[in-house]
């Protein structure tokens, strides 16, 4: 068993039953969930030999941050669930382990005080309806030193979290807020999902800042291209762990046509069912650049706060570059897409 997968056996151990479920639930009947993890463990991997490989180098350069390793925590809401330091123990863990954190507009720690431990940033952005709130919200994010945003597409309603809807858990327990949607008053204000947001709020974004923009939740090639065509920096993909429409592709499946879409214009990252370096080296051969990773984090953080989330990346990291040996190759951009097969 993977580190990652044995860090969620652990943290159900020492987790309010009801904030784990949060955490590790998805939508639905949890299809998309189970089928992010049953999708990699369907591939198996065709190693060459004989290729003098050498020692692993994982160094990876992502839209000018300069990462240990292709891997890069995805954006998570409430990280006060699963360790009372919350954020910054998950930024001191990323940056003790050279990532990049994605800091979640719904985080229970501000901005400013997660940007103070020095980790490179990027900041998870849903668009809100009242543009001058985003373009704050945007503004700050940067002030604080946050180098690039990333868009969720996927929620344009929030998913039916089958175990949240059973437990009634509606609320933050007293006391944790979501500190990045203050208003200019300091007034938090609830998220709004938008199921008119389109393309052109996209477009709007793009004139707004001059930060890189990812768009996250892509899963039809069709959208790869018009994410591209609208200027975007990168593209995710992803089905948000399988939180939002149960049913949808495992992001394994759909990253070949997205990477075939985008054809090499921007960076593609993938997210959902990582949990092993072999995991991580099937998405980079199939064409991501860089993988996300979502609950590992969250398991490692409730496990041993910073300490905990730089084992659980450590761990990723040290398997990804075994398995680069094994399959032989030196570094993730030697892998190419011959090296997995679907038996
Ligand atoms: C508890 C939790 C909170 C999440 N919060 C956000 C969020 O605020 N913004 C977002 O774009 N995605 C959010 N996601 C989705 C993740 O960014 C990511 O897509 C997903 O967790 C990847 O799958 P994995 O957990 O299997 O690695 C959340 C996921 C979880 C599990
Ligand atoms: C605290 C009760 C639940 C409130 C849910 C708010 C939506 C948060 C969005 C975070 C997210 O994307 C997720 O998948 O979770």
């Amino acid at each position: 068993m993977s580190r990652a997968r044995e860090a969620e056996r652990r943290a159900r151990d020492v987790l309010d039953p009801v904030h784990f479920d949060f955490l590790a639930g998805g939508a639905g009947a949890e299809r998309t969930l189970a089928d992010n993890e049953a999708a990699f463990a369907r591939r198996r991997l065709l190693p060459r030999v004989l290729r003098g490989a050498g020692a692993p180098d994982l160094s990876t350069t992502l839209l000018g941050a300069e990462l240990a390793a292709p891997v890069v925590v995805a954006p998570t809401a409430f990280h006060r669930l699963a360790h009372p330091d919350g954020e910054v123990a998950t930024a001191v863990g990323v940056a003790a382990a050279g990532g990049l954190m994605t800091l979640s507009m719904m985080a229970t720690v501000a901005v400013e005080h997660v940007a103070d431990v020095g980790v490179p940033l990027w900041f998870g952005l849903y668009l809100q309806p009242d543009r001058g709130f985003t373009a704050a919200v945007v503004a700050r994010a940067q002030d604080a030193g946050c180098r690039a945003l990333v868009v969720t597409a996927d929620s344009p309603v929030r998913g039916r979290h089958t175990r949240d809807l059973a437990h009634g858990f509606r609320a933050l327990p007293e006391g944790m807020v979501c500190e990045n949607m203050r208003d200019a008053d300091w007034r938090v204000r609830d998220l709004v999902v938008d199921a008119d947001l389109t393309w052109d709020d996209v477009a709007w974004l793009r004139a707004t800042t001059s930060l890189p923009v990812l768009v996250k939740g892509v899963l039809h090639p069709a959208d790869a291209r018009l994410a591209v065509g609208h200027g975007v920096d990168g593209v995710i993909v992803s089905n948000h762990g399988g939180r939002q429409l149960d049913g949808a592709v495992s992001t394994l499946d759909a990253l070949p046509g997205v990477v075939d879409a985008v054809a090499g214009r921007v960076p593609v990252l993938l997210d959902g069912g990582v949990r092993s370096g072999t995991d991580a080296l099937v998405a980079l051969a199939l064409g991501a650049d860089a993988v996300m990773v979502g609950r590992p984090v969250l398991w490692g953080l409730a496990l041993g706060g910073a300490a905990g989330v730089r084992a659980v990346l450590g761990d990723l990291a040290d398997e990804l570059a075994h398995a680069l040996t094994l399959v032989g190759a030196r570094r993730p951009g030697d892998l190419t897409p011959d090296l997995v097969v679907t038996p």
